[in-house]
């Protein structure tokens, strides 16, 4: 690591803002004085995007200059001149070191941290204009509460915004009403922050981004900083309570009273978390019961914030919301309704509005289809809608495969699941191994530190407590499997029963069998899925997506996927040692990359990791079926070639060494695949340095949709010759030697 002789790195991260509103000054001011007080980590400077306009400022306002403020002025200029956000966080300093800059372009200029906080209506946009144009190693934190909704299915912004812009995303989120922040009173906050491997390493000499620093750049002693991993727990929680605080300002409007109230929260948190452990399966329960960002946010909500206080304006005075947000906000922006809107399409369209009766509720009175009035009866079905968490679902169940060398089998055996994982897949997930230490254990040895110790591996393996691409993976050395039983509480009973219908083996040193409740089971399958890269754009795909079946949960997403026609624009590349370079462009293009034993090595597509592993099951199914109905030909490693593909001759010609793997015209043909021009550029001519290296070629897939032929570009890369390996901190993916 490239430091200064006292060992501190060498460069500081530059922080910018995007946003100015109510909460971005808020949070700007929060920044601005951890910048200054942590000048080794930060430069001082915090830019600020302010969306320009023209603001008046009243002649009451302590330095009103009438030869200056006479008229309308540039917002970005009376904030640096007076060092306050007059519109949109009055009356509290800001401080010196805060910079208002109307250009998005510039304010985001050699920023390595990007802080997103604007109203969600307006996230898109903004990426448009900045993808491209931020450092690619750049991390992130959304501030922002509402959740990104498309035809296609629900995302959270911190995803979106990550996905956009080729970079990583966390959350922030809390019980923060934004002025009682600004006056230094009290509060909690959750920030959720868990980056994939596979990102741009942030360069040596920067300060390592992870949960210790972005603490150190949001943690105040009135603002405190609880860091945590479930981003999508943390997004939600924010997004979701929004909808929640208009029911309870519809019951404050009519004057219902304090229980009424408490039974609005009560039911919208349950609502909140049935929504995401049901659509976001890295999702955790706990998330909306014990942190700021759940109920302690609808809470404060519910009580002092402006979704709650248009709602029951509103009400109260007979009046559209909209028309009460205009009035009474002077320019800020309610979520509530928004996202209300949202969710309700999101939810009818898979037929599950019903089972979110108040959030339902809420949109539907907001459209003027209920009335206020009603609601106790909307919320009333007998307990039919109550938001429950059952296990059993009319899925249909799919024949069980096994998923062979891609490391994780999930099967469940009557009432227990079996999970097959391989160490290094293990150690590919993070918090794995913390998080089956937290789960309560049947078996003493298996709670026992020394049970994991013996297990966990090197600490080397995971520079500053992050995960590294293992150049070794797939190797015959790291194929030790784990089996890892996991029971349900409620069907210990009966599984003490039948104990002798369970398939263990006691004497495997290496099984374990854990009791767990059924929320962290659900967590721990999404943290396996995640671990294997699965997009969480796919979780709307997945229906429920930790229920128990008699099958294997990856097939299961495949299969549901291939039944619902898939999408024909999905990517598919194929690829061979993956460098740096190639690396960022495949992310940035939405690929997946496998090594050449067809390894997945990361996944940034948005397709769930398993419709990959299904479709190279495939491959290697059919691939072992043409060579005389036999296993596959182990091919000694690098001379796997596939032969070569030329642009001039689609899909059809080769030269060198047949296919003895895999049929890729074939496979082209059949996926209605092509091959991404761009991409091409990647791949240089192996073996043309002199070397005696066998080249290694590298496919590269995308969708026909985007290209009107149909060809293959061709390439090789050599191992080893990217220089810095950048194996340090979150992101890094180290050059295989
Ligand atoms: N205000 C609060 O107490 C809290 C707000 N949040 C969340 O933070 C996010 C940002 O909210 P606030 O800062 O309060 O914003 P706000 O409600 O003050 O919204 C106004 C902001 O939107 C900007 N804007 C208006 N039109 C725009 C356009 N076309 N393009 C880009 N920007 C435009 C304005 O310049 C201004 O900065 C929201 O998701 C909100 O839910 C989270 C915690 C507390
Ligand atoms: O998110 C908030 C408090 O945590 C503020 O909510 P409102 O947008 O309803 O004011």
């Amino acid at each position: 690591m490239s430091t200064a002789t006292n060992g501190s790195p060498l460069r500081r991260h530059k922080v910018a803002i995007i946003g100015s509103g109510n909460w971005g000054s808020a949070i700007a001011k929060i920044l601005a004085e951890n910048a200054a007080e942590n000048s080794n980590l930060f430069e001082p400077e915090i830019r600020m995007w302010v969306f320009e306009e023209d603001y008046q400022l009243p002649s009451s306002h302590p330095a009103y200059n009438p030869s200056q403020h006479s008229r309308p002025c540039k917002l970005s200029e009376l904030i640096n001149e007076l060092h306050e956000n007059v519109k949109y966080l009055p009356d509290i300093p800001l401080p010196k070191n805060i910079v208002a800059d109307p250009s998005l372009l510039s304010a985001v200029k050699d920023a390595s941290l990007l802080i997103f906080n604007v109203p969600h209506q307006f996230v898109a946009k903004i990426c448009d204009q900045i993808d491209g144009k931020i450092l690619p190693y750049a991390r992130a934190i959304s501030c922002i509460k509402g959740v990104d909704v498309s035809p296609q299915g629900i995302s959270l912004f911190s995803d979106y915004i990550g996905r956009k812009l080729s970079i990583y995303c966390g959350a922030l989120s809390g019980a923060n009403i934004a002025s009682e922040v600004a006056l230094e009173k009290f509060c909690e906050t959750t920030i959720a922050y868990d980056p994939p491997g596979t990102l741009t390493p942030v360069p040596e000499d920067l300060p390592v981004v992870n949960h210790e620093l972005w603490k150190t750049l949001f943690h105040r002693p009135y603002f405190h900083v609880s860091m945590i991993h479930d981003v999508a727990g943390t997004s939600l929680g924010g997004a979701l309570k929004n909808v929640i605080a208009i029911g309870a300002g519809f019951v404050d409007g009519m004057g219902w009273g304090d229980n009424a109230k408490a039974a609005i929260m009560r039911i919208g948190i349950l609502e909140m978390r049935k929504f995401g452990l049901m659509f976001f399966d890295t999702c955790r329960s706990e998330t909306f019961t014990e942190q700021s960002c759940g109920v302690a946010d609808l809470i404060t909500s519910c009580a002092g914030g402006r979704n709650h206080r248009c709602a029951k304006l509103s009400v109260a005075q007979g009046r559209p919301i909209e028309e009460i947000e205009r009035e009474v906000l002077n320019g800020q922006k309610l979520q509530g309704t928004l996202t209300a809107k949202e969710i309700y399409e999101f939810l009818s369209a898979r037929g599950k509005a019903e089972e979110f009766p108040l959030m339902t509720a809420v949109h539907r009175i907001l459209i003027g289809k209920e009335k206020v009035e009603d609601i106790p009866q909307l919320l009333h079905s007998g307990g039919k809608n109550e938001p429950s968490m059952s296990l059993h679902s009319s899925q249909p169940s799919y024949p069980c495969r096994r998923a062979g060398r891609f490391g994780v089998h999930i099967h469940q055996v009557r009432n227990s699941l079996h999970i097959y994982i391989n160490r290094v897949d293990a150690r590919r997930i993070p918090n794995m191994i913390s998080l089956a230490g937290d789960l309560e254990a049947d078996d003493p040895d298996f709670a026992s530190d020394a049970f994991w110790a013996a297990r966990e591996p090197s600490p080397a393996a995971f520079p500053q407590g992050q995960e590294p691409y293992d150049p070794d993976f797939g190797s015959q050395d790291n194929q030790e499997e784990w089996e890892l039983e996991i029971t349900r509480h409620d069907d210990l009973l009966e599984e003490e029963e039948d104990q002798s219908d369970v398939d263990d083996d006691p004497d495997d040193a290496d099984a374990a069998y854990v009791t767990v409740s059924e929320a962290d089971l659900r967590a721990w399958v999404g943290q396996l899925r995640r671990g294997f890269g699965a997009a969480p754009s796919a979780f709307d795909r997945w229906e429920e997506p930790a229920e128990l079946h008699d099958t294997s949960f990856y097939f299961q997403d495949a299969l549901y996927e291939r039944e619902h026609g898939g999408n024909p624009d999905t990517p598919f590349v194929f690829f061979v040692r993956p460098t740096e370079s190639s690396v960022d462009l495949l992310r940035q293009r939405n690929s997946i990359v496998l090594d050449r034993d067809r390894q997945i090595l990361f996944n940034a597509t948005g397709w769930p990791i398993s419709e990959w592993q299904f479709r190279l099951n495939e491959l290697n199914e059919e691939e072992a079926a043409s060579h005389d109905d036999g296993p596959r030909p182990q091919q000694p490693r690098g001379s796997r070639g596939v032969g070569r593909f030329r642009r001039d001759n689609p899909g059809s010609t080769r030269e060198g060494s047949p296919s003895p793997s895999l049929e890729v015209d074939e496979i082209l043909e059949t996926l209605q695949l092509s091959v991404d021009d761009d991409l091409s550029r990647l791949f240089t001519d192996g073996g043309s340095d002199g070397s005696d290296e066998e080249p290694e070629y590298a496919y590269a897939f995308t969708p026909a949709a985007s290209s009107s032929g149909s060809w293959l570009a061709r390439g090789s890369l050599r191992g080893g010759s990217q220089g810095d390996s950048g194996d340090r901190g979150q992101g890094s993916m180290a050059s295989p030697a």
